[in-house]
C-alpha cells in the first residue's frame, strides 16, 4: 500500500451511515473536515462551492445524499439538487484545485432485469427518481473532468443510522409476523466495510494532485454473496435468536413485491459484480452474513453507563 499521510479530506454526509464510518477510517491519513448541514448545504450549489473553496481539500469523499427512495417521487427537485447538482459542483471545484473525489452511488441505477450480477459497463435504467438522480450525479461527476472514483453499492446497513436491518429488528420485536419481499435479489453491505475499502482505495491512489486519475471510473462494491430482503431479515432474526434464545421475534413470510406496493419500484436484480474492485485494488468484501454477525453483536452490546 502506498504511504499516505498529511491529506486534507472533506467528507460530506458525515452524520450518515457511511460518512460516520469514514471519519474513523480516514483519520490515520490526515485531517478530516466534516461540515454540518448548516456549514455546507448540499441542496445549495452556492453553499457547496463556497465550502469547497474555503476548505481546499486534497480529497472530497462524497457520502452525503438524498436517500429517501419513496419520498424522492414527490420531492424530485430536492433529490436532483442534492444527488446531481451538488455532485457536479463538487466535481468542478475538485477539478479546479486538483483534488480527487470518491463518490458513492447505488444499485438503483439499474432496471433490475435478469439474474446476472451487473458489471460497471452495463446499461443503466433506473426505475425511480432516487436512482435516476443518483445516475445523473454519476454522469455529472464523470463529466466534470475531476479525478474521481465512484463506488456503486447496495443495501447499506450498520448498527446505527436509518437502515432496513434496524427497521426490521424493531418490528420483529413488536410483531409476530413480518411480510417481506422475497423477489428483490442483492447483497447487504456494511457501512463500515465501505468506509474501509474507501480508505484502502484512497491510500492506493497515493499523494499528489489528481491522485485518483489513473483509477478514474465506476466500481461496484457490495457485501459478498447474495440474498433477498426477506432472506436478510430471516438471517438477522436467526442470529439474534442464537444470541438470545428467549427473545420472541417475528416469523418472516416472503412475499412478492406486488404485495408490498411502494411509491418507487425497486429493482428485482440488484446483484453487483465486484470483480473490477478486487482486480484494481486487491480488495474482496466479506460475505454478507459474516458482516451481519459483527453488526448484530454490535447492536446487542449493553448501553454504556455514563
Ligand atoms: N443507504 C443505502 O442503502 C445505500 C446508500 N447508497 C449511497 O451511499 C451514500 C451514503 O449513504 P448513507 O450513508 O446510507 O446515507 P444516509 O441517508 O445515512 O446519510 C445521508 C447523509 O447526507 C446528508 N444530507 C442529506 N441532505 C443534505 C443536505 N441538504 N445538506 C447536507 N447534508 C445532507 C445527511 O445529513 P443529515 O443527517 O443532516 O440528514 C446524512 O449525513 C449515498 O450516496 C447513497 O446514495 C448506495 C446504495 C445503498
Ligand atoms: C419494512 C419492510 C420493507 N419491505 C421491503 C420494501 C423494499 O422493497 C425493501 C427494502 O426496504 P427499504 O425501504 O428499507 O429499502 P430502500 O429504501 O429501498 O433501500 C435502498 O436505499 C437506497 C438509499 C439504496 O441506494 C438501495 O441500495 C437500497 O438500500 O423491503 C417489506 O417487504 N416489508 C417490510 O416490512
Ligand atoms: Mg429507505
Amino acid at each position: 500500500m502506498a504511504r499516505l499521510a498529511g491529506q486534507r479530506f472533506l467528507v460530506t454526509g458525515a452524520s450518515g451511515q457511511v460518512g460516520g464510518e469514514l471519519l474513523h477510517t480516514l483519520a490515520p491519513f490526515g485531517e478530516v473536515i466534516s461540515p454540518s448541514r448548516a456549514e455546507m448545504d448540499l441542496a445549495s450549489a452556492d453553499s457547496v462551492r463556497a465550502f469547497v473553496r474555503s476548505a481546499r481539500p486534497d480529497w472530497i469523499v462524497s457520502a452525503g445524499a438524498y436517500t429517501a427512495v419513496d419520498k424522492a417521487e414527490s420531492e424530485s427537485e430536492l433529490a436532483y439538487a442534492i444527488n446531481r447538482d451538488a455532485v457536479e459542483v463538487i466535481g468542478l471545484e475538485a477539478k479546479a484545485i486538483g483534488a480527487s473525489v470518491l463518490h458513492f452511488s447505488t444499485d438503483y441505477v439499474f432496471n433490475g432485469e435478469g439474474t446476472v450480477p451487473w458489471v460497471e459497463e452495463d446499461a443503466t435504467g433506473p426505475l425511480g427518481t432516487y436512482g435516476a438522480s443518483k445516475l445523473a450525479g454519476e454522469q455529472a461527476l464523470l463529466g466534470s473532468g475531476a479525478a474521481s472514483l465512484i463506488f456503486r453499492t447496495s443495501w447499506v446497513y450498520g448498527s446505527t443510522g436509518k437502515n432496513f436491518l434496524r427497521t426490521i429488528l424493531k418490528l420483529a420485536a413488536e410483531r409476530s409476523e413480518l411480510r417481506i419481499v422475497d423477489d428483490q435479489h442483492g447483497a447487504p453491505t456494511w457501512s463500515r466495510s465501505l468506509a474501509q475499502v474507501a480508505a484502502h482505495a484512497i491510500a492506493e491512489c497515493g499523494n499528489g494532485r489528481e491522485a485518483a486519475a489513473p483509477f478514474k471510473g465506476i466500481y461496484h462494491v457490495a457485501g459478498g454473496g447474495e440474498t433477498t430482503w426477506a432472506g436478510f431479515a430471516r438471517e438477522a432474526i436467526a442470529m439474534i435468536q442464537e444470541l438470545e434464545p428467549d427473545a420472541t421475534m417475528a416469523k418472516v413470510t416472503g412475499i412478492p413485491s406486488s404485495e408490498y406496493p411502494t411509491p418507487a419500484a425497486r429493482p428485482g436484480n440488484s446483484r453487483l459484480n465486484c470483480q473490477k474492485l478486487s482486480r484494481t485494488f486487491g480488495w474482496k468484501t466479506a460475505a454478507w452474513p459474516e458482516s451481519l454477525k459483527l453488526v448484530i453483536a454490535e447492536t446487542r452490546l449493553p448501553t454504556p453507563i455514563d
